[in-house]
C-alpha cells in the first residue's frame, strides 16, 4: 500500500463544519484511510496542507466541457438564440481533435479551481472520456441526443447513439468514468423517441440527465401542446426516476417541486448560466425546503464563462438570496454541501465527503491571501471569498493532479496552444 498524508491543514467534514487535522490516503485503492492528528509518520509520502483548508474536490454537476472553444465567441444573447444563430452552427463543425482539445483546455481548468468530478453532456464523447481518463479526474458522461431539424432515420440513428455511447465508456479509467442517457431537452427530442429510448437507457441500467424547465420559452410549448407542466411530462416519459437529475430547474411550479421531491429527481443549479443567458432565478430555498436534492453546476463555457465552482457557490448564494426576496435564504453551507455532496448525489457519484473509507478527492485550498483574512468562518470563506486561483493541490482517486499549483498529468502550455488552435480552426470551418 502507498500512502500520502495531507498534514497540517483545517478539514471540511461532512456536517459542514472544520477542524483541524491531517488526511491520510491509501493511493493504491485511492480511498480515504484516516482523518486524524498527526498522520505524518504513517505516510510514504506527504502534501502540505498548512495554513489551508482540505475540501472534498468540487463536484461540477453539469457541463459541456469542450464548449470552453466557444468561451468568449457569441456573449449576451437569450437561450434560443444564443444556440440557434451562434452555437449549433459552429458545433456542426466539431471534430475528434477539437473536442480534444477543448476537453483537455476544460479538464485543465477544473483541476485548476479544484473540480475533482463533473457531468457532462457533449459530442464525441469516447474522445472525451479519453481525455478524462488522462487528466486523472472522475466524471459521469453521455451523448447529448437531439432529434429537432433532424429526419426520423438521424433521430433514431442519434438516439442509438446516445445509449451505444452509454454502453461503452461506462466503468471505463477502473471506473472513474460511468455513462447516462442523455437526451438534450424536453423540446429538442421528440415525445416519441423519448418514449422508444429512454425504457431503453433503463434496460441499460444508467441514469437520464437532460435540460428542463430553464426558460420559459421551454415551458409554454409543452403546457400549450401536452396540456401538462414539463416535468409531470418528464413523468409521463419515465424520465423522473430517483437516479435521474436535470439541469436549470429554473421554471418550476409547486407541483414540478413536489414530482422531484416524490420521485427523488435531482436537479443542478446553474446559476451563472442562468443570469448570463436572463433565463431566470431557479427556486433553489424552495426545492431544498421540499426535500429535493439540489447540486451545482457550470454549464458549457460559453455561457459562464468559467469552469471555476467556486465563483458558482458564490454566484448561487447570491441569486438564492435574490430569488427568495430573503438574505438568509441558500447560506453559505447550503453552498458548499451543493457544490460537494450534493452535486456528487446528483450526478451518482459517490464521493464529495472526506471521511475514512470515502473516495480520496479532495482539494485544498491557501488561506494565506488578503481576501480570505481574517479567519472567522472558513465555510463563508468557501462560498463567498475564495477563487479557483486559491486552489494549492488538487486529488483524485488518491493521486496528485496538482501540486503548488503545477498540473501534473496536463503540460498546461501545450494543452493552452492547442486549444486556441483548435478554437480557430473551428471558426473559420463555421465561417466558409
Ligand atoms: C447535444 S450536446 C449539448 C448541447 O447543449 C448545448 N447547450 C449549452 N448550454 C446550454 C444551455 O444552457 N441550455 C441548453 N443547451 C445548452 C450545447 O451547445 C450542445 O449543443
Ligand atoms: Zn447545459
Amino acid at each position: 500500500m502507498t500512502t500520502l498524508a495531507i498534514t497540517g491543514g483545517q478539514v471540511l467534514l461532512p456536517d459542514i463544519t472544520v477542524t483541524r487535522a491531517d488526511v491520510l490516503i491509501d493511493q493504491d485503492d485511492g480511498e480515504i484511510l484516516e482523518i486524524g492528528d498527526d498522520l505524518a509518520d504513517d505516510a510514504d509520502e506527504t502534501l502540505d496542507a498548512a495554513d489551508s483548508l482540505i475540501t472534498p474536490g468540487f463536484v461540477n454537476g453539469h457541463c459541456h466541457v469542450a464548449m470552453t472553444l466557444l468561451r468568449g465567441y457569441a456573449d449576451d444573447k437569450p437561450l434560443d438564440a444564443w444556440l440557434r444563430e451562434d452555437i449549433w452552427p459552429v458545433e456542426a463543425e466539431l471534430t475528434a481533435d477539437t473536442v480534444r482539445a477543448g476537453t483537455e483546455l476544460g479538464v485543465l481548468e477544473m483541476i485548476k479551481s479544484g473540480t475533482t468530478s463533473f457531468a457532462d453532456m457533449y459530442f464525441f464523447v469516447p474522445t472525451i472520456a479519453e481525455a478524462v481518463a488522462d487528466a486523472g479526474l472522475r466524471a459521469r458522461l453521455g451523448h447529448g441526443v437531439i432529434s429537432v431539424a433532424k429526419d426520423d432515420e438521424a433521430a433514431r440513428e442519434d438516439a442509438r447513439e446516445g445509449l451505444a455511447v452509454a454502453e461503452e465508456i461506462d466503468g471505463m479509467a477502473d471506473g472513474r468514468i460511468s455513462s447516462a442517457f442523455m437526451p438534450h431537452s424536453l423540446t429538442t427530442v421528440d415525445g416519441e423517441y423519448l418514449a422508444e429510448f429512454v425504457p431503453q437507457a433503463r434496460e441499460l441500467g444508467v441514469p437520464v440527465h437532460y435540460h428542463a424547465n430553464e426558460t420559459t420559452d421551454e415551458v409554454t410549448p409543452i403546457v400549450e401542446e401536452e396540456g401538462v407542466r414539463p416535468l409531470a411530462y418528464a413523468a409521463e416519459k419515465g424520465m423522473l426516476e430517483s437516479e435521474d437529475f436535470v439541469a436549470h430547474g429554473v421554471h418550476v411550479d409547486e407541483s414540478e417541486i413536489g414530482l422531484l421531491a416524490e420521485a427523488g429527481t435531482s436537479v443542478i443549479h446553474c446559476p451563472a448560466s442562468n443570469m448570463k443567458l436572463a433565463s431566470g432565478m431557479a427556486p433553489v430555498q424552495r426545492m431544498r425546503e421540499a426535500g429535493v436534492t439540489v447540486g451545482l453546476g457550470t454549464d458549457g463555457a460559453a455561457s459562464n464563462n468559467d469552469l471555476s465552482m467556486l465563483d458558482e457557490a458564490r454566484d448561487a448564494a447570491m441569486i438564492g438570496k435574490l430569488a427568495a426576496d430573503d438574505a438568509s435564504a441558500v447560506p453559505a453551507g447550503a453552498v458548499v454541501e451543493m457544490m460537494t455532496r450534493g452535486s456528487a448525489e446528483a450526478i451518482g457519484l459517490d464521493t464529495g465527503r472526506l471521511e475514512e473509507g470515502a473516495p480520496a478527492d479532495l482539494a485544498v485550498i491557501d488561506l494565506e491571501e488578503p481576501h480570505l483574512t481574517p479567519r472567522h468562518d472558513l465555510v463563508s470563506h468557501l462560498a463567498y471569498a475564495a477563487a479557483a486561483a486559491d486552489v494549492r493541490h488538487t486529488v483524485c482517486d488518491g493521486r496528485v493532479l496538482m501540486r503548488d499549483r503545477e498540473v501534473l498529468t496536463l503540460e498546461e502550455d501545450a494543452v493552452r496552444a492547442r486549444a486556441s488552435e483548435a478554437a480557430e480552426t473551428l471558426i473559420a470551418a463555421a465561417e466558409e
